[in-house]
């Protein structure tokens, strides 16, 4: 069972019927031959907040997020997102923004050009787009929409992404790793810009492998595993161990014991009873991290 399985007792188990509930799994789960990259997820996650999911390489975010976007048609399970069945991709567009892990990018256009064209093919008018173009452009300090995006750096295609992904204002926004390649002064715009995207009422769902990205603006947190949702919870609720560090530089495994004082813990549920721990390796990835689930005592 996944940390927010619903109690079998409950009515039906689905939060489709619960007004507040932007994006909702049943069971979710993506196979590819007989290996399960997604398994029996499920997820509710609250209109106009910001859910983060955070998890090592392979851990199954984009997987996740690419059946939340109606691209990889779930093997089992179902989910909805803004009351949306996911298997309804043509109705579920209008509804939702999306970046992708890598930016999509049509090289013979600026800048300009390839947003106008996603506004047309999202049905914004001409006014519209260019009007939230100027303001986006200007909110992510983007200004070289004139070039050729083939031209740009990663952090500028990821920011043209971006725009891309919420210039149309759909309710819920899924953003994969929307730092990656960023520097810390546009990291840091674009944690704003999610905030202030949550305060306008729009949901945001995220992944990153980043655990300050999550703290800084996730309401809710869940950890991914190995294609399970191991750890799920408020993110203020997050605890790092004081004095732990992320990673080893030289990418080398220092001994278990060592290991297990250098891995930060995150402990879901503050004050309340461990009922298990599970290790998530990521050596010598960026995160390693180890999960205390916990429950009420
Ligand atoms: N089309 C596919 N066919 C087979 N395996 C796949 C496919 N897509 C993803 N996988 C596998 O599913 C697992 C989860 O991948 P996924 O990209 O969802 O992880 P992730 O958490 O987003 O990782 P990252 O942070 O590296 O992007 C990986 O082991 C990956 O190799």
């Amino acid at each position: 069972m996944t940390p927010t399985e619903p109690p079998a007792d409950e009515s039906d188990g689905n939060d489709a019927a619960d007004p507040k509930a932007a994006v909702v799994a049943d069971g979710l789960t993506k196979r590819y031959g007989d290996t399960a990259v997604v398994e029996d997820l499920y997820l509710g996650i609250e209109a106009g907040t910001v859910y983060g999911l955070l998890g090592p390489n392979g851990a199954g975010k984009t997987t996740t997020i690419r059946m939340l976007t109606g691209l990889a048609p779930p093997t089992d399970g179902s989910a909805r997102v803004a009351g949306v069945p996911v298997s309804d991709r043509e109705t579920l567009v209008s509804q939702i923004g999306y970046l992708p892990e890598s930016t999509p990018i049509r090289g013979q256009f600026t800048g300009r050009e390839q947003l106008a064209h996603h506004g047309r093919l999202r049905g914004m008018e001409s006014r519209e787009i260019d009007g939230r173009t100027e303001a986006l452009l200007e909110r992510l300090a983007l200004d070289s929409a004139d070039d050729r995006v083939v031209t740009y750096s990663k952090g500028m295609r990821r920011k043209v992404g971006l725009i891309q992904a919420i210039m149309h204002e759909p309710s819920v926004v899924f953003l994969d790793e929307p730092t990656a390649g960023l520097d810390p002064r546009a990291t840091r715009t674009v944690r704003e810009v999610v905030t202030e995207l949550a305060d306008g009422g729009t949901t945001v769902c995220l992944s990153t492998h980043i655990l300050p990205v999550v703290e800084a603006v996730a309401d809710r947190v869940g950890i991914c595993h190995e294609g399970e949702l191991v750890a799920e919870g408020p993110s203020k609720e997050l605890r790092r161990a004081p004095g732990r560090h992320r990673s080893n530089p030289r990418g080398r495994l220092p001994p278990p014991d060592e290991r297990a004082r250098r891995e930060p813990v995150i402990a879901i549920g503050a004050g309340q009873r461990s009922t298990d721990s599970t290790l998530i390796s990521g050596y010598p990835s960026s995160i390693s991290i180890r999960v205390r689930t916990v429950q009420p005592s």
